[in-house]
């Protein structure tokens, strides 16, 4: 119905331009990262984050993903530096994951993926009103990725991983107060970075991308309660998993990706 769309063969990807046409834009994300094609520029300084008065509220199933949304009323948890101009305000962090064993980022690195990709969305609230009219502009979003790859456990991820049972189905909300994301990056915020999209529907061409290279370690255990939670929500009958979240790379059409240090 409508503007539904999901990742299954009927509703995903690949058709998702019926409904938003700018699916087939000019700076569409994610895209396959080629290092040594990344144009390294100096000039890039090192990407600041202000999380330290971070306040998370509460945990949602939204039928794509997991959600953890902040108090984003004033500059308590901002991003700036790097290819920024202005502080972004964090919104909201949510996943993309794989299936079992096979792999679930959005970004792709020389044509490698990784098991899943955390994101930290950020608007700018120093030009725009509200994160919709942000959305809908060509600076108005920041989102930062993080590569997830399966070793060892996540020595903090088990606080969202913990979380999970309480959001199940889509359309489910619990509160999640007191968590800081900043827990969850790697110890270097060397990134690449580039001009691009959301990378769901509506695929906003709005978007200041920043992939960090490192990635951080989660276990196969941690990553497989990720795919506990259900697409559907308590009322259907049908339970389809949620697991292969995510897009595939799409094509850069001339873009540059600049690399930090
Ligand atoms: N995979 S993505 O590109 O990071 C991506 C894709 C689609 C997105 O839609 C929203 N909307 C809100 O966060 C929101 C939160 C509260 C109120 C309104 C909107 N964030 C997104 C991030
Ligand atoms: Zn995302």
């Amino acid at each position: 119905t409508g503007n539904h769309w999901g990742y299954g063969k009927e509703d995903g990807p690949s058709v998702w331009h019926r409904n938003y046409p700018v699916a087939q834009g000019d700076r569409q994300s994610p895209i396959d990262v080629v290092p040594h094609q990344a144009s390294h520029d100096p000039s890039l300084g090192p990407i600041v984050l202000n999380y330290d008065q971070c306040t998370s509220i509460k945990i949602a199933n939204n039928g794509h993903s997991v959600v953890v949304e902040f108090e984003d009323s004033d500059d308590r948890s901002v991003i700036r530096g790097g290819p920024l101009d202005n502080p972004y305000r964090l919104k909201q962090f949510h996943f993309h994951w794989g299936g079992k064993g096979c792999h679930g980022s959005e970004h792709t690195v020389a044509g490698n993926s990784y098991a899943s990709e955390l994101h930290l969305v950020h608007w700018n609230a120093v030009k725009y009103k509200t994160f919709g009219e942000a959305a809908t502009a060509p600076d108005g979003l920041a989102v930062l990725g993080i590569f997830l790859e399966t070793g060892d456990d996540h020595r903090w991820l088990h606080m969202i991983t913990d979380a999970l049972f309480t959001v199940k189905f889509k359309g489910s909300v619990a509160d999640f107060k007191g968590f800081n994301p900043k827990c969850l990056l790697p110890s270097s915020l060397h990134y690449w970075t580039y001009l691009g999209s959301l990378t769901t529907p509506p695929l906003h061409e709005s978007v200041i991308w920043i992939v960090v290279k490192e990635p951080i370690t989660v276990s196969e255990k941690q990553l497989g309660k990720l795919r506990m939670l259900l697409f559907t929500g308590e009322e259907e009958d049908q339970r389809t998993r949620m697991e292969n979240n995510f897009r595939p790379p799409q094509l850069l059409k001339g873009r540059k990706v600049r690399s930090s240090n």
